[in-house]
């Protein structure tokens, strides 16, 4: 058995203790924040591939309990309003179960509750500054002069993670994609109020993407009424967007849609309390996951551009394999075997991970927005939009429909 300090407490650090209790350990996670932190964002969908990692941790069938299914996504052009193609959200899997867009504390509190049932301690108000590595595990320091020691240290702690530039000083800053997030959330009796007139073009279960010529957006109505959108706006306001009150983001916002095709202006107008636009970031490929005693989960070691729509399903998916690749292991082992469990952990990884960063960054440069718009007029007017599109749709299931056989992945006394 190995005592494993997790840092950080998203869904990469849950997620990793449970795969760590399964696999036999103890397991510690420690939170910088006071409390239970929700991270970033209002919401997100969990697809498929997520869904298939969970089962492993035996709880696939709480979370296809919350929020709603969303099976499918529909795209438009904003300025015409022509609708384009569906897309299947990378599929189903056997049992029925699509993805699915939840609140993400709802998702936390599924992963937290299950963690402290399962024995797993979660401190909170530790904020990692340092990591002392000695011949026979390592110590943890936190920001209130306190300390912890085990076998093994986790870094599950997102972004600006502070353990990777432990594990590798040289180890890049994120980048900032140019690509800013904003959305809400219209509550169901404010949604049958202020848009009982308003023909959204979809219905619960679809979420519609449309392309507009200054912003990028999605909607969907969830089954209880509720509405959820989100929009990447493709253009600067003149001010910082993430200073505007409430009705000066409102009016940026519809200026930017003005012209499109969709109800999205009265979506925004509806909507209490939008998120103030974030900027996003990504890597662009950190060198080293792990050294000595240190490994890296989840963002720290591949934050992905929200549009990939994946940072969460790949946290459980490193979670799963980290848990699988360090099954047997004692404390008692010598530090070169943990090195080949970490590195079997990595090179499992590390290839789809990275693969799902880059598609994610392409997918986010307005300029290829545009030109991805371009290329879709132009082909709609030639009439073959359809069946390529069709073969687009296609290559969305390498990503969201990719499903592991995670019996078949091979253990690391297997390999
Ligand atoms: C706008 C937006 C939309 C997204 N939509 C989706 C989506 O639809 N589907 C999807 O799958 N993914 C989505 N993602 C990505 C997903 O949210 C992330 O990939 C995922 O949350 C990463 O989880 P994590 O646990 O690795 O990191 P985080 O969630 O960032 O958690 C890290 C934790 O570590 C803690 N921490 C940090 N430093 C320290 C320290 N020094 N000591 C102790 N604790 C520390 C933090 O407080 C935090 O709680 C989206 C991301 C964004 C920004």
């Amino acid at each position: 058995m190995l005592n494993c300090l997790v840092i950080g407490s998203g869904v990469a650090g849950l997620s990793t203790a449970l795969s760590l209790r399964k696999a036999g350990h103890s397991a510690t996670v420690f939170e910088a924040h006071n409390g239970p932190s929700d991270g970033v964002g209002a919401f997100l969908t969990l697809a498929v591939n997520g869904f298939d990692a969970l089962d492993t941790l035996g709880l696939k069938e709480q979370a296809a309990q919350l929020g709603f299914s969303t099976p499918l996504m529909s795209m438009y052009l904003g300025s015409t309003g022509r609708h384009l193609i569906d897309f299947d959200f990378g599929g189903t899997l056997p049992d029925g179960t699509t993805a699915r867009t939840m609140t993400r504390s709802e998702l936390y509190t599924l992963l937290r509750e299950e963690a402290l049932r399962r024995g797993i301690r979660i401190e909170h108000g530790r904020r990692l500054i340092k990591v002392e590595e000695l011949p026979d595990g390592v110590t943890a320091v936190f920001d209130d002069g306190t300390s912890a020691r085990g076998d093994l240290l986790v870094g599950a702690d997102g972004l600006r993670s502070a353990v990777r530039p432990l594990i590798d000083p040289a180890s890049p800053a994120p980048r900032t994609i140019p690509l800013l997030n904003t959305g809400g959330i219209i509550p169901a009796n404010t949604a049958a109020l202020a848009l009982k007139d308003v023909d959204l073009g979809v219905s619960p279960g679809r979420m519609k993407m449309v392309f507009g010529k200054r912003c990028f957006y999605c909607y969907m109505p969830s089954p209880d009424g509720r509405i959820w959108w989100f929009a990447n706006p493709l253009q600067r306001s003149s001010a910082d967007p993430a200073l505007l009150g409430q009705e000066e983001l409102k009016s940026w916002l519809t200026g930017l849609v003005a012209g499109d095709r969709t109800p999205v202006a009265a979506l925004i107008r509806a909507t209490e309390d939008i998120i103030k636009p974030y900027s996003t970031f990504d890597f662009p490929s950190v060198p080293r996951w792990h050294s000595g005693k240190m490994v890296l989960v989840g963002d720290a070691a591949h934050a992905a551009s929200p549009s990939s729509g994946q940072g969460a399903s790949m946290a459980i998916e490193d979670a799963v394999t980290l848990g699988r690749a360090l099954r047997g292991a004692t404390s008692d082992d010598k530090e070169a075997s943990l090195a080949a469990r970490f590195a079997a952990y990595e090179a499992e990884r590390r290839p789809r991970a990275e693969t799902v960063v880059a598609w994610g960054r392409r997918n986010s440069e307005p300029k290829v927005r545009n030109q991805f718009t371009r290329v879709l007029q132009d082909l709609a007017m030639r009439a073959i939009f359809r069946g390529l599109a069709r073969k687009a749709a296609d290559n969305f299931d390498w990503l969201y429909g990719h499903h592991i056989d995670w019996d078949a992945v091979p253990e690391f006394a297997d390999r």
